[in-house]
């Protein structure tokens, strides 16, 4: 059967070109010739080959190889990818390793051995593939970079003192490699600051990479970071690269890394410390250079204590430490940014951009948001939606103004109405079941998944499914 591979023939000599197409085409889907160098840049720039065979010399009496290392550069000139097979004079063996060094592949010479020269073809159309297959996967991967890095460029909002304080910090802090670890309660824009964190360093043409260590489970933490080798364990298919080597030359956000059991935390120390990294079933270690940006929702103290967290790791992670202050601590901010999700959310659902009325505004100011940014994104998108007035009201913000001092003295959130919705579709019960679950864990992710039964990264899914 054909193989798959696309081969041109270069050389003066139609007897040459004939028995070398007669002999390739029995083996390879694609086989063309040309019998004038001066046609290989039109060749080569509108079609693609996976090899190219080239003759060293052209005219009658030529034996020095000059036309053939002048194609040689040429080619590789134009696609500096190209795999070249040099087709050389009996004994030319100097002249072969001379274009070798020019950055041929390979060499076969003439009178050739049917034999040789497909062995030869073979290997070099298997080459020609892969340094394709390579080029289209670094393209790609530019493009995905792009794109995430597009993504990547929500507004932060920031007013507050506090936050114009971390703002420095982050313009300070960014364009260095130091570790840096950001602590905030849930919702503050932990992952926010980091992926901001990224776009103003070095790093920022290179992939930002995300792991949520409280989703992924301690089975399968290794295979995840570190990789693993086809045949590692049962179910490993394939090779995979680990998200460490992903990140390479990037940064990689450890989220949720308050979360990783203290023996896991070890295994995370060393490679870290090494910055090399075996995957799962490999013999060897492979470097990997990453800067590490690391999230917790679990306060400083906590974090502090042997018990919860290995302090050579702490040390490793928090080079540079940035304190995310709850919204309720900076009111200054809580006006801007509904404002600008007010703004955000009209465009999205092609509402008019309505004002707060002055008891709203007093009722989002003073409320206590205990899931922070994220729970008033939801309040006001959802008053994006619904609201009939036309100024934005209290009432469109579910804000319960008599409750609010109680809220904030007892410290805690009031159960909402447990009656199932008129409206028994089921898409619907679960978004209500979700945004009761988070509001009554203070959209603590963690504690919300473990009783709506979910695993974190599902009850994200889901979150993200229904817009909460
Ligand atoms: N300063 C800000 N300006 C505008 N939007 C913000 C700001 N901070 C956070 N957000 C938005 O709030 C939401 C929550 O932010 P983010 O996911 O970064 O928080 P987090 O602290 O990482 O949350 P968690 O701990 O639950 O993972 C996101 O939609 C984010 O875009």
């Amino acid at each position: 059967m054909k193989k798959e591979g696309r081969i041109l023939i270069v050389d003066d000599d139609e007897d040459i070109l004939t028995a070398g197409k007669l002999l390739l085409k029995r083996q390879f889907s694609h086989v063309s010739t040309c019998n004038l160098p001066e046609h290989i840049p039109t060749f080569i720039s509108t079609q693609h080959f996976d090899a190219i065979l080239l003759d060293m010399n052209f005219g009658p009496g030529e034996s020095s190889g000059k036309q053939g290392f002048h194609w040689l550069k040429k080619i590789l000139e134009i696609n500096p990818q190209s795999v070249i097979i040099m087709i050389t004079a009996h004994g030319g063996v100097d002249v072969a390793v001379e274009a070798m060094k020019l950055g041929a592949t390979d060499f076969i010479s003439k009178p050739w051995q049917n034999e040789k020269v497909i062995a030869t073809v073979s290997t070099a159309v298997l080459l020609g593939q892969s340094r394709c297959e390579t080029q289209s996967l670094r393209a790609a991967n530019q493009v995905l970079v792009q794109d995430n890095n597009q993504l990547n460029q929500q507004e932060i909002i920031a007013q507050s003192d506090e936050m114009l304080k971390i703002q420095t910090l982050l313009q300070h802090a960014a364009p260095t490699d130091a570790n840096i670890l950001i602590l905030g309660e849930n919702g503050t824009g932990k992952e926010l600051i980091a992926r901001d964190l990224h776009q103003k360093s070095l790093r920022a043409h290179k992939v930002f990479m995300s792991v949520d260590l409280g989703a992924i489970s301690e089975s399968l933490f290794e295979s995840e970071l570190f990789g693993h080798k086809k045949g590692a364990f049962t179910g490993a298919h394939h090779d995979r690269i680990g998200r460490l080597k992903a990140a390479d030359g990037g940064t990689l956000f450890l989220d949720e890394i308050g979360n990783l059991p203290l023996h896991l935390q070890a295994k995370l120390l060393t490679i870290l410390e090494q910055r090399k990294v075996t995957p799962l079933g490999a013999n060897e270690a492979v470097p990997f250079d990453v800067r590490v940006v690391s999230a917790t929702n679990i306060s400083k103290n906590d974090l502090k204590t042997d018990a919860c967290f290995r302090q050579d790791l702490l040390f490793r992670l928090n080079t540079v430490e940035i304190n995310l202050p709850p919204l309720r601590k900076r009111i200054q901010d809580i006006e801007p940014i509904a404002q600008y999700f007010i703004s955000l959310y009209s465009k999205k659902y092609q509402k008019p951009e309505k004002e707060l009325d002055n008891d709203a505004l007093i009722a989002i100011k003073s409320n206590s948001w205990p899931g922070n940014i994220r729970e008033l994104r939801h309040a006001v998108e959802r008053a994006v939606i619904l609201s009939q007035t036309h100024k934005f009201t209290c009432h469109d913000f579910q804000i319960e103004t008599v409750n609010k001092n109680h809220i904030e003295k007892h410290n805690v959130i009031k159960d909402e109405p447990t009656e199932l919705p008129q409206d028994l579709n089921l898409e619907v019960i679960e978004k209500q079941a979700i945004s009761q679950a988070l509001k009554k864990h203070r959209y603590n992710i963690s504690h919300t998944a473990k009783e709506l039964g979910l695993t974190r990264a599902a009850l994200y899914r889901r979150m993200e499914k229904h817009g909460l």
